[in-house]
């Protein structure tokens, strides 16, 4: 994985840099004096998005448009008919919206992972019901990373090698029955591959995600099915991707996905009504934003207008002043129960001078 500094060469703002700090491992300094209200990073292209399952007929899969629970309107053209009877799981507020997630280099090829994703999904509605019922794993207790490396070893040599053995139509045996999680994972990796393939590679956004610290361990170790979850998701990928996005598919790289994903997505909340009766209607992927260390006294807000990202400064900052934001919307907790927060979804103990000032106060 490529080191920040090849990231820097091409960042895409002036007005901070990235520097490794001495609690949070690194984070973005202003490189001047900037006053409020300034746009210190504004991102137009996500490296992955995903939808809830229950919103995805709900959600304009361009703009992320949500009117309360009724079926987005317009589907695909006519024209793609061929290569997705089924719509491939794509609902547009409008026909701009369409035109314009249409209008991206090689989207068939995304069309048509999608399609066979929807169709497989289809498919597999009564095996999944007899599945439901039948399940009943139990999981270790505490997960080492010797032993994720042990189940994707384990996965390349037993799996991955004996189905390339077999011929297409023989494959399909090999496909596990898949739930509506792993569902929606396996559009978010198509989505990533589709972008690490057809972005340039030298985009502060490709050169960012590269980059990304994953919190693949401790978020297994949180979770234990997840890793069986991954594992159902790679092998539907393998069998199931078409060519041009299969080609990006490796173990390293899904795994570097989804480890990333954990520590570095950002919600997708409905825009129109305030922050306790909105929906959460998913997350997306947006590397270059990532690198934005939490803060309980933020200076930094997060604004969506459709799929566009914006980091506006709340305040004043001086140059070498880190820019942070707020995670979780916890700040008007007391500082243990957000350090529980942060520590529960984020895995990481808040180094911020807040967290810090507050906690000496109380054991003074
Ligand atoms: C989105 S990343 C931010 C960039 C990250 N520092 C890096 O080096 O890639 C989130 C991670 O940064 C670290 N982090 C962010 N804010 C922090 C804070 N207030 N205190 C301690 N660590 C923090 C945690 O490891 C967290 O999982």
């Amino acid at each position: 994985m490529n080191q920040v500094g090849d990231v820097l060469e091409s960042w895409p703002s002036d007005l901070f840099e990235i520097r490794t700090t001495s609690y949070g491992g690194r984070a973005c300094f202003a490189t001047r004096d900037i006053p409020a209200d300034t746009e210190v990073l504004v991102i137009n292209r996500s490296l992955g998005n995903s939808i809830c399952h229950e919103f995805r007929k709900e959600v304009c899969s361009s703009c992320f448009q949500y009117e309360y629970g009724r079926t987005m309107k317009v589907r695909l053209p006519r024209g793609y008919s061929q290569i997705a009877p089924k719509g491939a799981g794509l609902w547009f507020c409008n026909e701009g919206c369409r035109g314009q997630f249409l209008s991206q280099d090689h989207i068939k090829h995304l069309v048509e992972a999608y399609e066979t994703l929807e169709q497989n999904w289809v498919s597999q509605r009564s095996k999944r019901k007899a599945e439901e019922s039948a399940e009943n794993i139990e999981y270790a207790v505490e997960i080492t990373a010797a032993d994720v490396d042990r189940a994707w070893n384990r996965l390349e040599c037993e799996w991955v090698q004996k189905v390339a053995l077999l011929k297409l139509s023989r494959r399909s045996c090999f496909l596990p029955v898949i739930d509506e999680a792993e569902f929606a994972c396996a559009r978010f990796v198509t989505n990533c591959l589709f972008t690490l393939l057809t972005a340039d590679e030298n985009s502060p956004q490709i050169l960012a995600f590269q980059c990304l610290q994953s919190n693949e361990l401790p978020k297994i170790q949180k979770f234990p099915p997840l890793l069986q979850l991954q594992q159902n998701v790679y092998k539907t990928l393998k069998i199931l991707l078409p060519p041009f996005l299969n080609s990006a598919l490796n173990i390293e790289i899904f795994r570097h996905i989804l480890g990333s994903e954990y520590g570095n997505s950002f919600g997708i909340w409905q825009l129109e009504e305030d922050s306790d009766s909105r929906e959460y209607l998913g997350y997306w992927v947006l590397p270059e934003a990532s690198f934005f260390n939490h803060s309980c006294a933020p200076n930094l807000e997060k604004c969506r207008r459709g799929n566009c990202m914006t980091f506006k400064l709340t305040t004043p900052v001086h140059k070498n002043q880190e820019l942070c934001v707020d995670y979780k919307g916890i700040l008007h907790l007391p500082v243990q129960e957000r350090r529980n927060v942060l520590k529960d979804n984020w895995f990481f103990d808040c180094g911020c001078d807040r967290c810090l000032s507050e906690t000496l106060v109380k054991k003074a």
